[in-house]
């Protein structure tokens, strides 16, 4: 059993370190409010982010990230994108033996253009890190902590520690698979986000099965087009971290990206949505990368354009999809990697 240490107390951080503790492993969880440590050691809820979860009693929360980082060599990070950097460096001036790091946080860093991955390794210590894992699939938190089904993708260069952490999580409801395609597996887990958006502005606008259907299949398209470019393996994008999160998050209420778009699709404004979520749409600030990153690697991503116009340019959902619907007549296959 190992000493185990979850940076981010949200529904995801939260959900991996019930899992990380029911497999027996010494798991403190770090979250930046000491009130919300106090809750979770004292009544072990974690009411804003699960609320209908009673956490195991051996799992235990501190605000400290001394005591977090002293905690273990093994870091999971589940924070937002956007907070990786913040926390990173704050752990670097406390970090004085290597570690391995887990990531599971699904975004690409705007202007930057970065993976998760990338920007760990360019704000940690070279010296103190082992190895770099993330870990992604169609993984709700909401149904992990109810013990449902759950298939996930570790991923690192280095296949020992994607097994590592396969044997670290892997029980009889969460099953872990291997790969050794980090780029793959990160763009997946990240630009799945964008189409959620777009599927979720698709069904609030009534469109039906059929427009989510082909968002989802044209999502995958374009998400290969990139990914493939960027250097990921093709079979990648039809595996669990890509085909299998792009279905989840398009077609389930749990999604928080999907739920936002559905929102933009009644017609609420981008600041209103995010304003009601209360929790990260990772999809908006990725939308921007990603738009970013077909202009960079000249990929063509109509949809992820599209919805980068709807997003910052204030664009009527329903005049993009218009426009999307009449473009230049193509073939289906050619074209796609
Ligand atoms: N939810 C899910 O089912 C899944 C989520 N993910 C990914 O995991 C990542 C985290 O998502 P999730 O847990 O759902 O997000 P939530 O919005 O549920 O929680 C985010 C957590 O991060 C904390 N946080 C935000 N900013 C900072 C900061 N600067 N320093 C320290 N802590 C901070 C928040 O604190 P506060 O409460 O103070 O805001 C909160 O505890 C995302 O990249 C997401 O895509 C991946 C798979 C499944
Ligand atoms: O990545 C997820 C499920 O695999 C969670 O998606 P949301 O961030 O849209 O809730």
């Amino acid at each position: 059993m190992e000493n185990v240490t979850v940076f981010g107390a949200g529904s995801w951080g939260t959900a991996l370190a019930i899992v990380l503790a029911e497999n027996g492993h010494r798991t403190l969880l770090w979250t930046h409010r000491e009130d919300q440590a106090n809750e979770i050691n004292i009544k072990h809820t974690n009411k804003k982010y699960l609320p209908e979860t009673i956490l195991p009693t051996e799992l235990t929360a501190t605000s400290d990230l001394e005591t977090a980082v002293d905690h273990a060599s093994i870091f999971v990070m589940a924070v937002p994108t956007k907070a990786i950097r913040e926390v990173c460096g704050n752990m670097s001036k406390t970090l004085n033996k290597k570690a391995l790091f887990i990531h599971v946080s699904k975004g690409i860093e705007p202007d930057s253009l970065m993976r998760i991955s990338e920007i760990l390794e360019s704000c940690l210590p070279e010296e103190f890190v082992s190895d770099i894992v993330v870990l992604s699939g169609p993984s709700h938190a909401e149904e992990v902590v109810l013990r449902h089904p759950t298939t996930i993708t570790a991923a690192c260069k280095n296949i020992q520690s994607a097994e590592k952490v396969q044997d670290l999580f892997m029980n009889g409801y969460f099953r872990v698979y291997t790969n050794t395609d980090v780029v793959g597996v990160e763009l997946g887990g990240a630009l799945k986000n964008v189409i959620a958006l777009a599927a979720g502005i698709s069904d609030g606008l009534d469109y039906g099965d059929n427009a989510k259907a082909a968002l989802i299949t044209r999502g995958l398209a374009e998400i290969t087009r990139l990914g493939v470019r960027m250097g990921g393996n093709p079979f990648t994008f039809s595996g669990l971290s890509g085909m299998g999160d792009l279905i989840v998050t398009c077609t389930s209420v749990h999604s928080r990206n999907w739920r936002a778009g559905n929102m933009l699709g009644k017609g609420l404004s981008l600041e209103e949505v995010l304003n009601n979520m209360g929790m990260v749409v990772e999809g908006v600030r990725t939308t921007k990368a990603a738009h970013q990153l077909a202009l960079k690697y000249e990929v063509s991503m109509p949809l992820t354009s599209a919805l980068f116009e709807v997003l910052f340019h204030e664009k009527p959902p329903k005049v993009t999809v218009d426009e999307l619907m009449i473009r230049m007549k193509k073939r289906e296959i050619d074209n796609l990697l």
